[in-house]
């Protein structure tokens, strides 16, 4: 058992105790020592004095091993920035510089507060190793590219088929797999309902990336006669599976209709949106209609980071910028998108602080002077907050303690990572094409 001891919780006034047995939140109340009268021998007691205890933030869009191209190609248009570099890159990956790179990611996510990603990539062996490790949870795609050719697709669909078998053949309360047709410009018909019925077998969310420029709307249209999400529709693509679509920033009203009917969860990613000039998408049209809006970081090629805290800030303030409206997308909801809204769109038992749930739970240290006067926590979280946290929880294991990694030797990882880096960039030679 884990004790918090006196810790300020978001919701209310005071000094808390939040006490975790197994991987669950078993009481949250004050003076659990006493009250539920537990020997101190039996529990580990974290002092959670001048800290917050908020709910371990949720990222619903990411490329883990992404993270050692950190730099590599900034300041160009998506499909270029896919092309030349990224793609290129991507062919010399294997296992080993995979699980790398997800080290080097979940480290990041972990000290800037986040518990659970939604993951599409591929070498997931070595994703699944890293998340192993890391102590993350974890939300596992094997990302579908067919480009339109069969041979390609019966390979993508052999590969999807096993890494859902062996993830839920782990049965590890950390790692959930999910479908992950890379795109509706890049896979084919078949493809996608290949997605769809295996996600529906298996009972599993389809993870895929939507509308996400205008370029690839007109090649949808072209090919189909119809927008994505019309033509998605038009092959039952949504019909009784959960689809967590990334971007969703170009969208018709229809589009958005059918978004609405077919409770379609958006990952709202501001910030790679901005980066890769994609455009903003119209998330306060969406609240309108009640829709689901989470928040992802994509991948470390377009972000350049995996902190969840600049996405509820950007997300807060551009909303606010475009309809000249300050009280457009309050922090409130922004915070609310990544973490109530995050735990559903995945169909698990986190972002909020309640008996019962995953013991996922960050501890912010308050004597920070960003964070000062300590009476407005909530807005400083939206507005202030740079994301650096002091204590994580996950699945009811300490991972980080005083801002240090428990689990894994972070500075080893930050070293492996720049030796990966450094050969990745040595074999594409992706300097001379700069
Ligand atoms: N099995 C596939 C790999 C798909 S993984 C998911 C892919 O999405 C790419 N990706 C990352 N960010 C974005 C984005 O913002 N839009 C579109 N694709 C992206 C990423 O680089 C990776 O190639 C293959 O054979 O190529
Ligand atoms: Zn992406």
């Amino acid at each position: 058992m884990i004790l918090i001891r006196d810790v300020r919780l978001l919701e209310s006034n005071g000094n808390w105790d939040i006490l975790v047995e197994g991987n669950r939140i078993k009481r949250i109340g004050r003076n659990l020592l006493e009250k539920e009268s537990i020997d101190k021998r039996d529990v580990e007691i974290i002092d959670g004095k001048n800290m917050a205890a908020i709910p371990g933030l949720v990222n619903t869009h990411t490329h883990i091993p992404m993270t050692i191209f950190r730099g590599v190609a900034d300041d160009i248009p998506l499909m270029e920035w896919l092309n030349n570099y990224i793609w290129k890159m991507e062919s010399k990956l294997n296992e080993e510089l995979v699980y790398i790179g997800t080290l080097l990611g979940t480290v990041e996510m972990i000290k800037s507060g986040t518990t659970t990603f939604n993951d599409m990539y591929f070498h997931l062996d070595g994703i699944i190793k890293g998340v192993l490790e890391s102590g993350i949870r974890a939300v596992l795609s094997y990302g579908m590219i067919d480009l339109f050719d069969e041979e390609k697709r019966e390979k993508e669909i052999k590969n999807c088929e096993k890494i859902v078998k062996k993830i839920i053949k782990m049965d590890n309360p950390r790692i959930k797999p999910a479908i992950g047709p890379h795109a509706p410009y890049t896979c084919s018909k078949e493809l996608l309902t290949f997605s769809h019925e295996i996600a529906r077998e298996y009972n599993i969310p389809v993870h895929i990336h939507m509308n996400e420029t205008l370029n690839e709307i007109k090649i949808v249209k072209e090919k189909t006669g119809m927008r994505p999400f019309e033509y998605l529709n038009s092959i039952e693509f949504f019909e009784g599976v959960k689809v967590i679509a990334a971007h969703c920033v170009h969208l018709s009203d229809r589009e958005i209709d059918i978004i609405e009917k077919k409770s379609v969860v958006v990952s709202h990613n501001p910030i790679s949106n901005l980066k890769l000039g994609s455009g903003i998408a119209p998330i306060p049209k969406l609240l309108e209609k009640n829709i689901l809006i989470t928040l992802g970081t994509d991948g470390c090629g377009s972000n350049n980071n995996l902190n969840i805290f600049e996405e509820i800030k950007i997300s807060s303030l551009i909303h606010k910028g475009i309809s000249l409206d300050p009280t457009s997308i309050p922090g409130e909801v922004s915070f609310k998108f990544a973490t109530l809204n995050g735990g559903k769109a995945l169909n698990l038992e986190v972002g909020v602080l309640k008996e019962g749930y995953l013991a996922d739970i960050v501890l912010v240290d308050l004597r920070k002077p960003y964070l000062i006067p300590v009476e407005n926590l909530k807005s400083h979280l939206v507005y202030a907050f740079n994301g650096v946290v002091d204590t994580v929880l996950i699945d009811g294991n300490v991972v980080l303690r005083d801002g240090k990694m428990t689990n894994i030797d972070e500075y080893k990882i930050y070293e492996m990572a720049e030796k990966a880096y450094s050969k990745l960039v040595e074999d594409v030679d992706i300097k001379r094409d700069n």
